[in-house]
């Protein structure tokens, strides 16, 4: 049997650059994981997927789950039949801007990677990921890292492990795509060069400002936040987890203290950067 973890992904900072002719947008993103997420177990057998833990609600194990996705197309690509009996324990919010199905079909496809002997960093690997997802290339990799393109175009940086992280989801669900399509249609210029925090700090999220006008309860969730000494605090994707980043656990912890006397519905996590 074989356990991987899907972490949570974070985009430190998401620039849109311009709407592309095939309706996606040209991105430069800034992609950071933290320690916790998802459990995704492979045992042999045939295909199959049960799925527990606190937000297996939020999906159904049929067909269109992106473990099997990435399952049927790993089989495929590698010729191989029986392909293994995956069990998800979901403990990500569902839809949330932090790729956790990304992160789910990144575990899969690391799973029956090293069932099958295949090496991690072998390219039919992430040809796989990109045809699943924007992020799953970037889960794939595992790191802070800058992505183009959709995303899949990775350039790995140094980040600040360790760093305590604070999550904090409302509840709400946004669509991506109503998201984009919000979007104001300025691109702001590229990124600098330099570390991981100091682009984080100097960048901002493009989609938040759209994202908060679909769900203006993201506007609470980043005034709780700002109001806790945070180094940066910032919404993740299209929202609407959003994310906090501090110099100290007890700062983190004094945070979520109050976020969850202040909205006891709200999901909140405790973790540091990976
Ligand atoms: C915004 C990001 C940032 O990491 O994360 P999440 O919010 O999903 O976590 C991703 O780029 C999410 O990419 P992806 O996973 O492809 O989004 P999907 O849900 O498949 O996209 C739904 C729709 O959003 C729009 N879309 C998505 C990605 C992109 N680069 N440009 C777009 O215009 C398209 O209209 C697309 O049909
Ligand atoms: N294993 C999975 N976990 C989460 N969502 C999944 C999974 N498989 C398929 N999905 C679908 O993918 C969509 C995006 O999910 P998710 O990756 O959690 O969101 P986001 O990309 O916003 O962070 C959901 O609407 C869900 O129905």
């Amino acid at each position: 049997m074989i356990t991987e973890l899907a972490p949570a992904k974070i985009n430190l900072a998401l620039h849109v650059r311009a709407r592309r002719a095939d309706g996606y947008h040209e991105l430069e993103t800034l992609f950071a994981f933290v320690v916790d997420g998802d459990t995704v177990t492979l045992a042999p057998g045939p295909l199959s997927l049960a799925i527990t833990g606190p937000f297996a609600a939020g999906l159904s194990g049929e067909g269109d789950n992106l473990i099997l996705r990435a399952a049927r197309a790993f089989a495929t690509a590698f010729s191989l039949p029986e392909i293994g009996a995956f069990t998800l324990d979901k403990h990500l919010p569902v839809a949330s801007g932090i790729g956790g199905g990304s992160a789910d079909a990144a575990a899969a496809l690391r799973a029956l990677a090293k069932a099958n002997a295949i090496r991690l960093d072998d390219p039919r690997l992430f040809d796989l990921a990109a045809a699943l997802g924007s992020d799953v290339p970037a889960c794939l990799l595992g790191r802070t890292a800058l992505g183009e393109g959709r995303g899949e175009r990775l350039h790995p940086l140094d980040g600040p492990v360790g760093m305590p992280t604070l999550l904090v989801n409302p509840g709400v669900a946004v669509s991506t795509a109503a998201v984009f399509k919000g979007w104001d249609g300025v691109d702001r210029g590229a990124m600098p060069d330099g570390d991981a925090l100091s682009l984080a700090l100097a960048g901002r999220n493009d989609l938040e400002a759209p994202a908060r006008r679909l769900a203006p309860v993201i506007d609470d969730v980043l005034t709780e936040l700002g109001g806790g000494n945070p180094i940066l605090a910032r919404m993740s994707g299209s929202g609407a987890t959003c994310f906090a980043l501090y110099a100290s656990a007890a700062d983190r912890a004094a945070a979520a203290a109050r976020i969850r006397a202040a909205q006891p519905s709200w999901w909140c996590l405790e973790t540091r950067l990976a």
